[in-house]
């Protein structure tokens, strides 16, 4: 088993490419917050010296403001290194940020493209999707945002503390009494607005799984009748987000007001004590001017960091949800492959399945005992009732799922000691659902052979049948193929399918047959196209229809996983069993 990633692992994997980056960015955020911390205390004696120059100029009517003015360009340096600092976190960070999210963008697709066929049979597509969507956004905005703001919060934290003991230890400890509570107060803000803040998006998952699932179901909606109870059932869900949105934003609202209140009363206090100690003689008029107005920008110095971190840190909540979400993925095993595995140039002749037993889940047997040999270029058709684990055969010869018992040899050699790629390399599959990728006709067909010629394009083409309705196509091999231009028939896609079967020329072809939405002209022309590609190769046929079987070299009747009969087309009828019925049944309806 192997060791499962942890969060912190998942951003030191992703970020210590960085390193030098992230040190000089961190380098620069203690830099320019120093620096204004720095410029607090300038402001401090920029007071003193403006308020000790105003004094004796009323005194005698001249004083000189040098003091005061080399405070003042002090200043302005300060600020000027502060904006340099800064450009230098930002500019670099917006690089570190970009890179390291567009490898884990890389990373995570590569992942996907090793990861077991298991994995997406029990993962919704959007489900996968969100990961690199929401998973990687929110991952990604507290890179850019939350992790230079939480640093140099945190940096201007402990530099105001610092500054402010090392100018006054009184005033600090009077400044930092309301600090507790204001940590208690923002705590429980937060606390009540991320729940709402879940709660709110729960709702806006639920709201957008039902406008979803009533969009794809748009046309058994307007059939039955059925809008007016559509839009009821969005409005219960809608209604549902605008009452959790409500009140997580007021919760969320409430965080800054108050903790500026807080603030408020706090500098409040801060003049309170600060004016006691001239008052009582501590300290002279101008002096105590300064440590005032510098206590209450360390106080609001000090207290924004705190609201800013107690804010940011949804963010980076989302942040870590989202690297724990996608470490599940990068958790998951890849692709079993066998050490020492050998490559393969063919099949040259059998492929045969020997006592399989085979489960998805350990508490369902699906395939029980079953042996079936095919010797080269026999055409071995599987039939039998749905569910009875024709599919499944064919996902155990492709390798997509191993045997639990038994094995499957190919040319007596079992087919988890060879290599994955030169396996599948020699199997060519026609899926019950065509799958049609963006792009054009041409990209599509020559999916599986880049290289090859327009000739081979066109001759594959041809052999499946869909040649002359390619070239009625105003763009012909050039037409675009896309949701927005779902041009295609059932039938047609499978068609195109088969013509991208045909151009890679395997030597072992697994056809499921489309059931359905397939009119008559469109089912003689696939029949004719797998009589095609069928010639001459080994195959294994799922067949719906009978009668695209009857030519089968044998027939395997299937029922719960179990072999149930066997033989050519005739020889089963002849035993009078399941296929015989199942044929008569089929013949009465056609
Ligand atoms: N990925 C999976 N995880 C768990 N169970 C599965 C999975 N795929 C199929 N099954 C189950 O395995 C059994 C056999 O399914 P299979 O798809 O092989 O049947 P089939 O004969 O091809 O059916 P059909 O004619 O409807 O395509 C069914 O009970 C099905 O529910």
């Amino acid at each position: 088993m192997k060791q499962k990633n942890s969060i912190p692992g998942f951003f030191w994997n992703h970020l210590k490419a960085y390193k030098v980056h992230l040190l000089v960015i961190t380098i620069a955020i203690i830099f320019s917050t120093w620096c204004q911390v720095k410029t607090t205390d300038f402001i401090g004696q920029a007071t003193t010296e403006l308020a000790k120059y105003a004094g004796q100029y009323f005194m005698v009517g001249s004083a000189d403001k040098s003091p005061f003015l080399d405070v003042l360009t002090k200043l302005v340096s300060l600020y000027a290194l502060v904006w340099i600092a800064t450009f230098v976190q930002n500019f670099l960070m917006a690089g570190v940020t970009g890179h390291s999210t567009n490898n884990m963008r890389t990373s995570l697709f590569k992942k996907l493209e090793r990861m077991t066929i298991r994995y997406f049979d029990t993962h919704q597509d959007g489900e996968i999707l969100s990961r690199f969507t929401s998973d990687l956004d929110n991952i990604s905005n507290t890179l850019n945002q939350a992790l230079i703001q939480v640093l140099t919060n945190i940096s201007m934290m402990i530099g105001v503390l610092m500054m402010m003991f090392s100018k006054h230890a009184q005033m600090t400890w009077v400044t930092l009494g309301m600090a507790p509570i204001a940590i208690l107060v923002a705590f429980t803000i937060i606390r009540q607005a991320r729940k709402n803040v879940d709660i709110q998006q729960d709702s806006v998952g639920e709201l957008n799984a039902y406008i979803d699932e009533r969009i794809s179901g748009q046309k058994v909606i307007i059939t039955n009748g059925l809008e007016e109870e559509t839009i009821a059932g969005f409005d219960v869900l809608n209604d549902q987000v605008k009452k959790a949105t409500y009140k997580g934003q007021v919760y969320s609202g409430l965080l800054f007001p108050t903790m500026q209140g807080l603030s408020v009363l706090n500098s409040a206090i801060v003049i309170f004590f600060g004016s006691m100690l001239v008052l009582n003689g501590s300290m002279d008029r101008a002096e105590g001017l300064g440590l005032i107005i510098t206590f209450i920008i360390y106080s609001q110095q000090f207290y924004m960091p705190l609201t800013q971190i107690s804010s940011q840190f949804n963010m980076m909540q989302l942040a870590f949800t989202g690297a724990r979400r996608l470490n599940e993925i990068y958790d998951q095993e890849d692709e079993f492959e066998r050490e020492n595995v050998t490559d393969i140039d063919g099949l040259h002749e059998s492929i045969e399945l020997k006592h399989v037993d085979f489960a998805y889940t350990p508490e369902k047997p699906i395939l029980k005992d079953v042996n079936i040999k095919a010797n080269k270029g026999q055409m071995v058709a599987l039939v039998g009732p749905t569910g009875s684990g024709k599919t499944t055969v064919m996902n155990l010869l492709n390798r997509f799922y191993n045997v639990d018992n038994g094995e499957i040899l190919l040319d007596g050699k079992d087919i988890r000691d060879i290599s994955l790629h030169s396996l599948r390399d020699q199997i060519g599959i026609v899926l019950q659902e065509s799958v049609l990728f963006g792009g054009t006709i041409r990209d599509n067909i020559v999916f599986g052979k880049p290289e090859a010629t327009d000739e081979e394009m066109i001759d594959a083409a041809k052999q499946a049948n869909i040649h002359d309705f390619i070239m009625s196509l105003e763009d012909g091999y050039d037409t675009k193929v896309s949701d927005e231009n779902n041009i295609f028939s059932v039938g047609q896609k499978q068609l195109i399918s088969i013509a991208r079967t045909i151009i890679t020329n395997p030597d072992l072809l697994i056809l499921d047959e489309a059931t359905s939405n397939v009119d008559t002209v469109t089912e003689s022309r696939i029949q004719k196209a797998m009589e095609n590609i069928i010639a001459g190769r080994t195959s294994f046929v799922i067949a719906h229809r009978l009668k695209t079987i009857l030519n089968a070299d044998f027939i395997v009747v299937l029922k719960d996983g179990q072999i149930i009969e066997e033989g050519t087309h005739e020889e089963l009828l002849e035993q009078k069993g399941f296929y015989a019925e199942l044929y008569q049944n089929q013949f009465v309806f056609e």
